[in-house]
């Protein structure tokens, strides 16, 4: 199955504190870098530049929610970026991820680039079983819903979803093999409790078969942020158990 190096979620304020960031994990591999919305809002396009320009791949993680035409037209901003993942929230229907899909591929075609892999956000991973029921008056269960998300997702085309690991092994029971888990909610043993309800180590990821990892804090609010991708990294990829 197809493995991708962590994605490392690059949640800071300011232009300086991102490239400050950018400029330590130019390793080997170097990860792919996630710019959301935190960066994205204050600084714009520039950053995707800054990115780029140091020859990471770019997952652009806006989670675009709207009506479909909207959407489509933002998807085909986000196209002409050149970027290699972004992503659209399920929940706004097979319509809205048309639009989305189809913005994206058209944004991308006007410049000549390959289109970005688009991803379906199903529950976010701050979700737990008792807001799902209480809050949001969802019927069924945590994995039905993110089984039905992805199957939703995968037919009408989209590379994958972002769910938790926890759900990757439902996910795969009806989706087809190369359908994209990619996973955020990841805490290496030590990490404290923060927001994330549903975490995995980056080696549980790995065993329950999550083709990415995305990873924010444990290693953007680390004291060494390069020591912590690299071990993050080894434990996800190399089958080296974290110690
Ligand atoms: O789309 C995402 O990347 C995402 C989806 C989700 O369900 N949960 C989730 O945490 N994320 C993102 O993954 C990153 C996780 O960051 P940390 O919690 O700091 O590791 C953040 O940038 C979130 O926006």
């Amino acid at each position: 199955m197809k493995r991708f190096v962590p994605m490392v979620a690059i949640d800071v304020a300011t232009k300086q504190e991102a490239i400050a960031l950018f400029d330590k994990l130019m390793v080997d591999p170097q990860p792919i870098v996630k710019i959301g919305m935190e960066l994205y809002y204050g600084l714009g396009q520039v950053i995707v530049c800054e990115a780029k320009k140091r020859g990471f791949k770019v997952f652009l993680d806006l989670k675009l929610y709207d009506i479909p035409n909207t959407v489509h037209r933002a998807m085909a901003a986000i196209g002409r970026l050149g970027i290699d993942f972004t992503t659209i929230h399920a929940a706004g229907g097979s319509e809205m991820m048309i639009a989305g899909l189809a913005g994206l591929e058209e944004g991308a075609k006007e410049v000549g680039v390959a289109p970005a892999k688009l991803l379906a956000i199903t529950q976010l991973t701050s979700i737990d079983e008792q807001i799902l029921h209480e809050q949001q008056h969802v019927d069924l269960s945590l994995i039905e819903s993110v089984q039905n998300y992805a199957q939703l997702a995968e037919r009408v085309g989209l590379a994958g979803v972002v769910c938790s690991a926890h759900e990757i092994k439902a996910i795969r029971k009806v989706t087809g093999d190369d359908f994209l888990c990619v996973t955020p909610g990841i805490r290496p043993v030590h990490a404290l409790k923060d927001d994330q309800k549903r975490v995995v180590t980056p080696v549980q990821a790995r065993i329950d078969g999550s083709n990415a990892i995305v990873v924010g804090r444990p290693i953007t609010q680390s004291v060494d942020p390069v020591a912590a991708y690299q071990k993050i990294q080894k434990a996800f990829l190399n089958e080296e158990e974290e110690k």
